[in-house]
């Protein structure tokens, strides 16, 4: 059966105990302090796998089992429930909905006069107990029959007023949350005052109910959704009791307390259940924008007489179900922080996950909005963190889980620098940016560009090249070869003679080898090796840009995404090649061999055919090598530069320090050269 929903079965006895002493676990800290490890996805495939079990082994049902207990047998309390305080059953289908309406009007033994539905609130619930208008307790739902007095936290939570314009006694039931709102502000005082921010909304509220001494306050708020009368044979006891449950949520929102109306996906009431379906579909779509977390929707049975004659079983009433929305926040963990530059400058942090499944995707990537929201959410690389997405929106890290850090996590680097072009980052407002704003994606090109390993251009440091981008003498690098020198010379800080050496040292420029000014355009999906092999290949610029996805794949390394993505970005950089073309820079590949007959590697060369692999550090003629600059080395030489030791390499240059790649290479026989006497093989190219 567990087979048929997906999840592996629980194999034998000792593997359903296990299964069932980690729910408990799960189900005490979640209605506790709502610390629990597991997502509500996790915890529900856990309570399934463990109730399929208990179908196909009736004899083996732990005492303490999960199944079939309000709030899974976890919790109890001392103040007793006038009327039970129960669960809800779920379905998660219109098809189920379609059953269990029908199962209800069986029972009836006539059809559901009219349903009522709303959203079901992520929150935990409350009764609030009125005496002639004055709202004197607050007790948990527990274990259905009593709950925990919490009546330490009246006058905390929004939508319970104190006091209720008429002195009536009536317990009002509902659930108590956050909101995305309260949730935010919960977690900036939390980490100014202790560094611990809640995972998510629902287990701030859990915590935040229970918490006593605080030195700080933490709004909640009430949303209600049921009421009955305190005082047994009263009139309004009656009438509770014989009005409908859209009556008496009326009448509940007339005396000024919080209902489900105040959510924004409201409350309404379907004759039919095709009106119901279309009602589940509305509050399902306005999930994301509700600001606050519901997990389901909530189908009563309107009709006082209707709830009567259905009646309850021991976990829940029977004529209400909740409709189960999939899960939007499940827990993974953070990986890393990149730092994205956006087209106008702004600096956005983006978390990197391990991959998790939510609402039907594989999210890999999810928005941390700024740096300050790093650290107002007191997050730590490494952390499990909760994230959320729901439809369209895009998926974004709550909060970390503090509990489950394990001591390994480190703080999160923010940029000194713009992390594209180096330049200084404006940090005084939330959305940092880079001081270059718009002009911070032409300086990162044109310093790449007339990089040592590009163009090489010396002279054309960082300021010079802002001063021209500013002064709008340039915005790309082509334009460097076709400078005035007036107007360079008439930039700050430029005289003469340092006017005269820059337009030198960039008229040089202009021969250097294809490779080199390919390299400078800083194709995405290709580096200074990869452009090496792309001039080597097709020795032109002509015939680079004539090439098309296929021919492209003709170059070691480049698959056909890659090929495609070469091609985009060539066709986007066409106008910067043409300017090239007309100031004269070189567009050939001097020393490579032509087109198509080019044959696979120089058979003079010494490393032709062969995969090397380097490792450790260089001594000897090498000591001064960059790892760049080794590989650079080894393809001129006729090689192929490799990072990782395969049986596909031909040698490993293992200098000193070499760790597992040097013992990898010996396990699996490959030849392994000293730095000194890969110098030897490679002399005629130092
Ligand atoms: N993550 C964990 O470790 C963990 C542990 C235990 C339980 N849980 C989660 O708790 C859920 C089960 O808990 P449960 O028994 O409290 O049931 P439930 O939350 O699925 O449904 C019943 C509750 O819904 C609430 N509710 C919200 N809106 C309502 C409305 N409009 N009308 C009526 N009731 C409304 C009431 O508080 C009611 O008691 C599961 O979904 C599970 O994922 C998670
Ligand atoms: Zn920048």
């Amino acid at each position: 059966m567990t087979e048929a929903l997906g999840l592996p079965a629980l194999g034998d006895e000792a593997a359903y105990r296990q299964a069932v002493a980690e729910a408990v676990a799960a189900a005490a800290a979640y209605y506790g302090d709502g610390s629990t490890a597991l997502d509500d996805d996790t915890y529900d495939r856990l309570v399934r796998r463990i109730a399929a079990y208990e179908d196909g082994h009736p004899g083996e049902v732990a005492p303490d089992s999960p199944t079939g207990k309000v709030a899974g047998g976890a919790v109890s309390g001392d103040v007793p429930h006038t009327v039970p305080m129960l669960s809800l059953d779920n379905v998660f289908s219109p098809e189920q909905l379609t059953a269990w309406a029908a199962g209800l009007e069986r029972r009836l033994d006539r059809p559901v006069g009219a349903w009522s539905v709303e959203p079901k609130l992520d929150g935990l619930a409350i009764a609030a107990r009125y005496r002639d208008g004055r709202l004197v307790q607050l007790v948990t739902r527990g274990d259905g029959t009593a709950g925990e007095d919490v009546s330490h936290a009246i006058g905390t939570i929004v939508g319970l007023p104190e006091r209720l314009p008429a002195p009536v006694s009536v317990e009002m039931r509902g659930e108590v949350m956050m909101t995305a709102a309260q949730f935010e502000a919960a977690n900036l005082i939390r980490v100014q005052h202790e560094g611990t921010p809640f995972s998510n909304a629902r287990s701030g509220a859990a915590g935040t109910l229970r918490a006593r001494e605080r030195p700080y306050k933490v709004e909640l708020s009430f949303f209600g959704y049921g009421a009955l009368g305190l005082t047994p044979g009263t009139d309004l006891t009656r009438r509770l009791q014989e009005s409908a449950h859209s009556e008496v949520m009326t009448y509940v929102a007339g005396l000024g307390v919080q209902t489900t109306t105040a959510t924004g996906a409201g409350i309404t009431t379907a004759a039919d259940l095709e009106d119901v379906r279309r009602r589940i579909e509305e509050i399902a779509t306005l999930r994301a924008e509700l600001g606050l977390g519901i997990d389901g929707i909530v189908i009563k049975a309107d009709a006082a007489a209707d709830q009567i004659e259905a009646g309850f079983s021991s976990r829940a009433p029977r004529w209400a179900i909740a409709y189960k929305l999939p899960a939007v926040e499940k827990i993974t963990r953070l990986l890393e922080v990149e730092w994205n530059v956006g087209r106008t400058g702004v600096i956005a942090p983006r978390a990197v996950l391990s991959p998790v499944q939510i609402d039907g995707t594989t999210v890999t990537y999810a928005t941390l909005h700024n740096a300050a929201d790093i650290g107002r959410r007191g997050l730590l690389l490494g952390d499990h963190v909760t994230v959320y997405k729901a439809g369209d929106v895009i998926p974004r890290v709550e909060a970390p889980v503090v509990h489950l850090r394990t001591g390994a996590e480190t703080p999160i680097a923010m940029p000194a620098v713009c992390p594209r072009c180096g330049g200084d980052i404006d940090t005084s407002q939330q959305r940092w940016r880079c001081v270059q704003g718009r002009l911070c994606h032409a300086l990162a090109s044109i310093s790449y560009a007339v990089a040592r390993d590009a163009l090489d251009i010396e002279t054309l440091g960082r300021t010079r090249i802002e001063a021209m981008l500013h002064a709008g003498l340039i915005a790309d690098f082509a334009d460097l070869f076709t400078l005035d020198h007036d107007a360079v010379l008439g930039l700050e800080r430029m005289g003469e003679t340092s006017t005269a050496n820059l337009l030198a040292a960039i008229e040089a420029a202009k021969a250097k080898p294809l490779n080199k000014v390919f390299c400078a355009l800083g194709v995405q999906g290709t580096g200074r090796r990869m452009s090496r092999r792309i001039a080597r290949h097709f020795t032109t610029m002509e015939a680079i840009r004539g090439a098309g996805i296929e021919a492209l794949q003709e170059v070691e390394g480049i698959g056909p995404e890659r090929a495609a993505l070469i091609t985009r970005e060539l066709h986007d950089l066409a106008p910067v090649i043409d300017k090239l073309i007309a100031a004269g820079v070189s567009m050939t590949e001097p020393g490579a061999a032509t087109g198509e007959q080019a044959p696979p590697g120089d058979p003079d060369l010494p490393l032709t055919g062969m995969t090397v692999v380097v490792t450790g550090s260089m001594t000897g003629p090498l000591a001064a090598l960059s790892r760049n600059e080794m590989n650079d080395l080894i393809e001129r030489a006729g090689g192929k530069a490799s990072s990782g030791v395969s049986t596909k390499t031909s040698l490993l240059v293992a200098g000193e320090k070499a760790g597992s790649k040097k013992d990898k290479a010996a396990g699996l026989s490959v030849p392994i050269a000293s730095p000194e006497e890969f110098a030897e093989m490679v002399e005629a190219f130092l």
